[in-house]
């Protein structure tokens, strides 16, 4: 293949890729691409490599160094080992690490690779020979006592792209330093080792294992630890709608369900099997609301059914509907919204089963994510920290907080991602589907519903009213350009806004996570980590108003997060609230996001 039209160091990557590759459908692709004589898209898929991002490595399947493909995952696993091996040296062999994959395209023969890289070496691997929940592995991880766990997936993402998941001996996924750690190990071992492309072999391999039967078993008894005492579930009038958007989740929801003696579940049928091709959904995530949920309200209204469960297609998240009897239609409860119901339940399940709350007790939840956590830990005399964007901060705080004493109890983030208790120490979709069902179903007896018992949580702690949402950005030029815009640095000082609307509401404190400013602490350095390769803004307002402007670390997205919280005591005007949320949102779009200037793509529903 002719390379010679390239610059010379893009022509040594494209060739040693060339060199190393084993897959004839890339390679095909790569052909193309040099047919045609694309430089910048080479560029963009050769020049550099695939970095841990919100949850690991996910990308477009597709040739390239910076993209998903067998050679990156072989390069990927091998890193791994070899820097597992030197943290855990031979206790590595005999421990083993557990793998595990979703329904996506290549995402089996990703998760053999890697089963591959391990076994060469003599390493017990425990692969989940089923497509499974990602929170499977972290689970599994801490039942086997295993060195970590991979799972390949990409949860919600487009169909074209993959995603490799790493967690550590603890069950959590890596965090610093790591991922860094790896990431040089990685570099370090790029040369595919003897016969990991052969990956029938692994059947026939002793140190091969599919825990599958005895961890769902495990799993099981972790979910009957978590409910709540003496209720029946099976005398209820309410029928649940699933759906597993044709990912992973159906039959461990069905599972799950019936050992903790729940009526079965209606699923889906378009949805209930995995299909990469994700056919009935413009994006398979639930967090789109209404447009991700078409079918399944169409089930459940003609099921008589009104509450819907519907996790994304790793089954690590969960999205909920409820259609309140007398009321117009269905109200899909955000994530905020069901991180507060879930948060509720928690603490209210926990003083069920001990009788009180104590200060050891943790509640967890991410910086991004409403503060209604807080609030509640405040009234319950619970601690509540909170930790940057995803669930592989939340999870190794969790781990380190136990090593202190501590218990966490339940964590979330506004992206509908639960922890329910912390033997799973990732966000964990079937889990967080029991406990809503069950507290369905304890409202019911009470004569209330998901909807009502919301209310009265707002009333009790205080309204914390919230809108996220995002831009699509493909151009990391302009990214930098808008978060340049809001620093306005002059003489190495950062000019941040001072107020929106001409000055109607005006910017008490700035905290910058990308360069490290955060103008509230003595010392102005923020609390929590810093990362200077993703951005990441928050503003606080003088009316309490708290919004974060960040790049998301999983999709070519701007993310917005605000929040407007009232006094318990002094919670009556809620549409005034709303009001001047909206049109706090709205300026802060327009003048910090610019979106018609700066070609914002809009979020379609
Ligand atoms: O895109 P980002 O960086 O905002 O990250 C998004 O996805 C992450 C991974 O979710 P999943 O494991 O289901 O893919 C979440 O932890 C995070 O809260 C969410 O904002
Ligand atoms: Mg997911």
């Amino acid at each position: 293949m002719d390379t010679t039209f390239l610059p010379e160091s893009l022509q040594l990557l494209v060739k040693n890729w060339m060199l190393w590759n084993q897959s004839q459908q890339y390679s095909v692709e790569l052909e193309e691409l040099l047919k045609n004589r694309n430089v910048d898209k080479i560029k963009t898929m050769f020049d550099g490599r695939l970095s841990f991002g919100t949850a690991g490595l996910r990308a477009a399947m597709a040739p390239g160094f910076k993209r998903m493909n067998d050679l990156v995952v072989i390069q990927s696993a091998q890193g791994i080992f070899h820097y597992m091996h030197s943290v855990f040296g031979s206790s590595l062999n005999t421990s083993g690490v557990i793998v595990g994959f979703d329904g996506r395209f290549n995402s089996k023969r990703f998760a053999e690779l890697t089963s591959s890289v391990f076994l060469k070496h003599s390493i017990k691997v425990y692969l989940i020979n089923e497509v499974c929940p990602t929170p499977f592995v972290a689970y599994g991880i801490k039942q086997y006592k295993c060195c970590g766990g991979i799972m390949v997936t990409a949860s919600h993402n487009p169909k074209e792209d993959n995603g490799y998941k790493v967690l550590w001996n603890n069950g959590a996924q890596i965090i610093f330093p790591d991922d860094k750690n790896i990431q040089k190990s990685i570099i370090e071992h790029l040369m595919p080792e003897d016969g990991v492309w052969n990956t029938e072999e692994i059947y026939s391999n002793t140190l091969l294992i599919n825990p599958l039967i005895d961890l769902q078993k495990r799993y099981n008894s972790f979910i009957d630890g978590l409910l709540f005492p003496n209720l029946e579930k099976k005398k209820t009038n309410i029928i649940f709608t699933y759906t597993p958007m044709h990912g992973v989740g159906y039959p461990y929801i069905r599972n799950v369900f019936e050992s903790a003696k729940f009526n079965p579940v209606i699923v889906v049928e378009q949805q209930k099997d995995p299909n990469p091709e994700f056919p009935t959904v413009p994006f398979p995530n639930p967090e789109e609301g209404k447009s991700a949920l078409k079918l399944a309200i169409e089930t459940a209204e003609n099921n008589g059914s009104r509450i819907i469960l519907a996790n994304d297609p790793d089954a690590d998240r969960l999205a909920v509907a409820e259609h309140p009897i007398g009321s117009e239609g269905w109200k899909i409860f955000t994530g905020n919204e069901l991180g507060a119901l879930l948060g509720w339940w928690m603490i209210h399940s926990y003083k069920k089963i001990h009788g009180k709350t104590n200060s050891k007790l943790v509640v967890l939840s991410s910086t991004v994510s409403s503060a209604i956590l807080k609030s509640m830990a405040k009234l319950e005399g619970i601690r509540f920290e909170e930790t940057l964007t995803g669930f592989k901060w939340m999870g190794n705080r969790a781990d380190q907080l136990a090593a202190e004493g501590y218990k966490v109890i339940y964590a979330f983030e506004e992206s509908i991602g639960y922890m329910c208790g912390s033997e799973v120490l990732d966000k964990d979709g079937i889990s967080a589907a029991v406990k809503i069902a069950e507290l369905a179903i304890y409202l019911e007896k009470e004569n209330s519903t998901l909807s009502s018992a919301l209310e009265s949580i707002y009333n009790q702690y205080g309204w914390h009213l919230s809108i996220n949402s995002y831009f699509i950005c493909n151009d990391s030029l302009t990214i930098k350009k808008i978060f340049e815009s809001l620093r306005r640095v002059n003489n190495q000082q950062c000019n941040y806004p001072k107020s929106i609307l001409g000055g109607r509401y005006l910017i008490k404190s700035v905290r910058d996570l990308t360069i490290g400013y955060d103008s509230n602490t003595i010392d102005n350095k923020p609390l929590l980590p810093i990362s200077k390769s993703s951005q990441m803004i928050t503003f606080t307002f003088d009316n309490g108003l708290i919004t974060t402007l960040r790049t998301s670390g999983t999709e070519p997205k701007i993310k917005y997060y605000a929040e407007l919280c009232s006094d318990p005591e002094n919670s009556s005007d809620v549409n005034k609230l709303k009001c001047v949320l909206n049109e706090m949102v709205e300026a802060i779009i327009e003048e910090f996001l610019k979106p018609h200037e700066n070609s914002l793509i809009f979020r379609c529903n």
